[in-house]
């Protein structure tokens, strides 16, 4: 139902500047005009209640009482429309903070709370805390004032509240939305959020200054950036959890009967004398010098039970009127002391009687008083004296005001001084909580060059609060309050006579139709207001992070595209890689293995012979092998030492047993650097080539400066290798070359030490040459059967030369002596024998001396030669065990240390390998959480978006 409008009086507002505030109005008449009064009696005149209550209210009773009745209905239904879209625009609230706080980190526009509006700005910059601040240059502060004040100016308070319900400057949600779902300004490669245009949001907007009282309004701007996306989230949980308990309010208000009147303003304006003048008595405390410290709310006494007097509270959540422990009660006369107790209260309450009637009686004379102003039949209206507005003061005022429970403010400004920067500041916040503030200029009689001063307080006006001045012919007022303080107690034909009706009247007039004929405007406006600003804030809310979603759903889905084959692939090749790192593994080992076998082997088979082991390959091969520089690389000897004939003999057959040990030796160490080599190939192919084929790292990704310093610590270092065998060396060399080189056993797999035995007389002959077995066994076998009969047979049996008989080369001995000479007996025991043999054996003797003479150059390398290879094969006791030869052991222990090398780097690649599975996997794990959350929050905010459409238009249609 569509209510009438609020301007109420017949006359349009005075063009500014006014030329005169005491412009010629209709008079009122002042006795005659009590509405319930006129209500119940048809009588009345309905010239009095034009007078009274404006030209609405003119017209017959019966008009009135059908206007009375429609408004009440209007009233009503606006009510609960309004309680509906407050229980609605909770839940909403409510989901929206359960979706931040366990959904969704919402993005929190924070330009929007500082942008400018001079005219709608389709393409403004929203931004996110990555973003920098305002995109205006201009503080938050400046902005909002300009938006304030570049307010277009509206025909009539109907459009001034429909205007003034959005801030200047906001597009409707579903503009908004039009624009953000038209994909404005979206730039994927931006990783802020995107542009939709928005209207600043106001009461959802970041208030820094709450949280932290210190921080200066100009470091506001430049402090939002620099705030955690999680951060601002919080700040925004908390902004709609005080939006729940602030609806939750407006709720309570909506449905309250009674109304709620702030009187604030500058100190010494004159407040206290103004709740008098409209008590017509004295009650509230006024001095020269400031006096009010204490918010002090007059209530009717009847709320008091008829008994007029103070209740000065200290906590005034606690206090109840019956509850006398909740406040100290002191008769009104004391109002003043009670005022100068500094700090002692919080607030006060002053039950008192209206010296008008407070009601208008049937027989009500013309020239009586009007109607009481606190209890008049219909509302109850309470009047709250503030203290003066000053920096101390400002915060707790401000505060005040904005409770939903006051629904008009009124605020006194001295003519004499305009307005202070607090009251500046004041007005102009309050002018945004209520859209409507009374304005009254007091102390106006004072005032000598009346038309300046009321140009600059109606540009001052007109800037603070636009709305105000749209309506100023009902909301500015140019009064002298000390003067109608007595007014009630002038004799009646003083007001009788009177023709103009005073600025005060019109005041009172216009208070009295605001707060009591249109309550829908006074207690649902705020609410319609407030819930319109909310809407608004959740549209852009919403607007702004589905753009938000949709730039990190598709940033996802690219970085998805991306990953996803980086994952599949490293899963597929797994595989691939255990196999290639084995593959190498084997090769290498087993090459090495082999080729160090083989070296070996050939090597033994030289030494068998006496022989020093000849080098393998050309020079030119020689000279292109690479050197290890480790620190017991030496030369192998190139030949035996030369023979120094037979008085050297014994020192010649030990260095020869050195040189074949030395010999041998050079050859194990040309066998591990083969394995170096080997091996250094081997790494290569697993950490280069195969970690360049399969690690993502190389696949197109930088590497990150840890994996630079992890790639460039990882060098294979050859020479590292057989370090345990080198220091084995070191250590047993120290100790003489008898020792064989010292090359120990441990470790080694092959007993070494089984060289560290001393030349015998028996190694100067060759006795295992002259046997046939002897002699055809080197001329048959090749080194590798040679060792393989030392171990299958465990010994090489030489025959002696007929009578010499056989001469087991590891047997000979005493008994074995013994038991040739018992043949050499049996043949000489027979007769015919006896008689050839002596010239024989004599004959035979000398030749053999002769021949091991010339043969002790070559049998004393042979058989020292043939001693070391087989100290160094030893049998095996057991003949079931796997039988350790020379280059066996050796081999393997080559192999092994080859192995463990490259299981070493395998294991590394391994490892990075598998690293990058797990964080592709994590990757794609965490991206895919990304996609889920961004088409879960695109799903909630479509949602949410219609929900808040829909809430919108149903607060829009109530029309009050
Ligand atoms: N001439 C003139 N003086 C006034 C008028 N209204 C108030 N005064 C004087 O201004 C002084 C301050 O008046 P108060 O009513 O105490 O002012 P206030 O704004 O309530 O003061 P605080 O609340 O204490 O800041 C007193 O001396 C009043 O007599 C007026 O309309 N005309």
């Amino acid at each position: 139902m569509q209510s009438a409008p609020l301007r109420l009086a017949a006359q349009e507002p005075p063009e500014f500047p006014f030329t005169d505030a005491e412009a010629p109005r209709p008079r009122p008449s002042p006795l005659a005009s009590r509405r319930s009064s006129l209500l119940q009696s048809p009588s009345a005149s309905s010239d009095k209640l034009a007078a009274l209550f404006g030209k609405a209210w003119a017209g017959s009773d019966e008009e009135i009482a059908r206007r009375h009745e429609a408004e009440q209905k209007a009233f009503a239904e606006n009510r609960e429309l309004l309680v509906t879209s407050l229980d609605e625009s909770t839940k909403l609230v409510k989901s929206l903070s359960v979706f931040n706080q366990s959904k969704w980190t919402v993005h929190y526009p924070h330009q929007l709370g500082v942008a400018t509006v001079d005219a709608p700005v389709p393409h403004r910059t929203l931004s996110t805390p990555q973003q920098t601040s305002s995109s205006t240059g201009r503080s938050p502060r400046e902005d909002a004032l300009r938006r304030s004040m570049s307010v277009r100016p509206s025909t009539s308070m109907q459009d001034i509240t429909e205007e003034d319900a959005k801030p200047a400057g906001t597009l409707r949600p579903e503009i908004a939305r039009a624009h953000s779902t038209s994909g404005v300004d979206v730039n994927p490669s931006k990783s802020s959020v995107p542009t939709p245009p928005a209207h600043p949001l106001s009461i959802l907007s970041i208030d820094l200054k709450m949280g932290h009282p210190s921080t200066s309004t100009a470091q506001l701007p430049a402090l939002i950036p620099s705030l955690s996306m999680s951060t601002l989230s919080q700040l925004l949980s908390r902004r709609l959890s005080s939006s729940v308990n602030h609806l939750s309010s407006l709720r309570t208000r909506v449905l309250d009967q009674s109304s709620r009147v702030l009187v604030t303003g500058d100190l010494n304006a004159g407040k206290s004398t103004l709740v008098n003048a409209l008590l017509r008595r004295e009650v509230m405390p006024w001095d020269q010098q400031p006096c009010t410290t204490v918010f002090c709310e007059v209530v009717d006494a009847s709320a008091n039970g008829g008994r007029e007097e103070l209740h000065a509270i200290r906590d005034l959540e606690k206090y109840h009127r019956a509850d006398k422990q909740t406040f100290d009660a002191y008769p009104l006369e004391q109002v003043y002391d009670v005022q100068e107790m500094t700090g002692e209260y919080h607030f006060v309450k002053a039950y008192v009687h209206d010296n008008r009637a407070p009601v208008v009686a049937d027989d009500a004379e013309e020239d009586g008083a009007s109607a009481s102003f606190l209890k008049n039949g219909l509302v109850d209206i309470s009047l709250i004296d503030a203290p003066g507005l000053n920096r101390d003061t400002l915060s707790t005022t401000a505060l005040f005001a904005r409770q939903s429970e006051i629904d008009v403010i009124v605020f006194v400004v001295s003519a004499e001084n305009h307005f202070t920067l607090s009251a500046k500041e004041f007005l102009w916040n309050a002018s945004r909580e209520k859209a409507f503030v009374f304005i009254v200029v007091n102390k106006w009689g004072g005032i000598r060059d009346k038309a300046r001063c009321m140009r600059v307080v109606g540009e001052q006006i007109k800037q603070l609060s636009p709305a105000t001045w749209e309506n100023r012919a009902e909301l500015v007022h140019f009064v002298d309050a000390a003067e109608h303080v007595d007014e009630v107690d002038q004799p009646a034909e003083v007001q009788v006579d009177s023709t103009e009706p005073s600025a005060f009247d019109h005041l009172e007039q216009s208070l009295r139709s605001f707060v009591l004929l249109k309550r829908s405007q006074s207690k649902l406006a705020p609410a319609k207001h407030y819930l319109l600003n909310l809407l608004a804030d959740l549209s852009t809310l919403a607007s702004a992070n589905v753009v938000a979603a949709n730039e990190e759903l598709a940033a996802a889905l690219r970085e998805l595209e991306r990953i996803r084959p980086i994952h599949e692939r490293l899963t597929a090749q797994r595989d691939e890689v255990e196999d290639g790192v084995d593959r190498v593994e084997e090769t290498v080992v087993e090459k090495v293995k082999g080729a160090a076998w083989s070296r070996l082997d050939r090597a033994l088979s030289y030494i068998y012979d006496g022989k020093v082991v000849p080098a393998q390959e050309t020079i030119a091969e020689a000279d292109a092998r690479p050197t290890f520089e480790h620190a017991d690389s030496f030369e192998g000897p190139a030949q035996l030492p030369p023979y120094p004939g037979l008085f050297g003999i014994w020192e010649w057959a030990a260095d020869v047993k050195k040189t074949l040990v030395r010999a041998l030796e050079s050859e194990v160490r040309a066998a591990e650097d083969d394995a170096r080599t080997e091996t250094a190939a081997g790494v290569k192919a697993v950490m280069t080539d195969l970690g360049d084929k399969y690690l993502p790292e190389v696949a197109g990704e930088e590497l990150t400066a840890e994996q630079q310093r992890q790639k460039a610590n990882r060098v294979f270092r050859p020479e590292v290798m057989f370090a345990k065998r080198r220091r084995g060396v070191g250590r047993l060399a120290a100790r003489g070359i008898s020792t064989g080189l010292g090359l120990g056993s441990a470790g080694l797999g092959v007993n070494w030490s089984a060289t560290d035995f001393d030349v015998s007389f028996f190694d100067m002959f060759d006795l295992e040459r002259m046997s046939s077995h002897g002699a055809a066994l080197r001329g048959r076998k090749q080194p590798k059967m040679i060792e393989d009969d030392i171990v299958e047979k465990g010994t090489i049996v030489g025959l002696g030369l007929g009578s010499v008989g056989m001469i087991g080369s590891r047997l000979i001995g005493i008994r074995g002596t013994m038991s040739s000479l018992t043949r050499i007996i049996e043949v000489l025991g027979s007769k015919q024998a006896r008689k050839w043999a002596g010239p024989v054996i004599g004959v035979l003797t000398v030749g053999l001396v002769v021949y091991v003479i010339v043969d002790l150059p070559r049998a004393i390398p042979r058989n020292i030669g043939r001693k070391l290879a087989l100290a160094l094969s030893p049998v095996p006791t057991d003949s079931a065990a796997q039988p350790v030869t020379f280059a066996s052991a050796h081999s393997d222990r080559i192999s092994r240390e080859v192995r463990k090398v490259l299981r070493l780097a395998g294991w590394d690649l391994r490892e990075r390998f598998r690293a990058a599975l797990d964080k592709s996997a994590a990757e794609r794990k965490e991206v895919e959480g990304v996609v889920a959350r961004a088409e879960g929050a695109l799903e909630f905010l479509s949602e949410f978006e219609r929900s808040v459409e829909k809430s919108d238009e149903a607060v829009q249609a109530i029309s009050l």
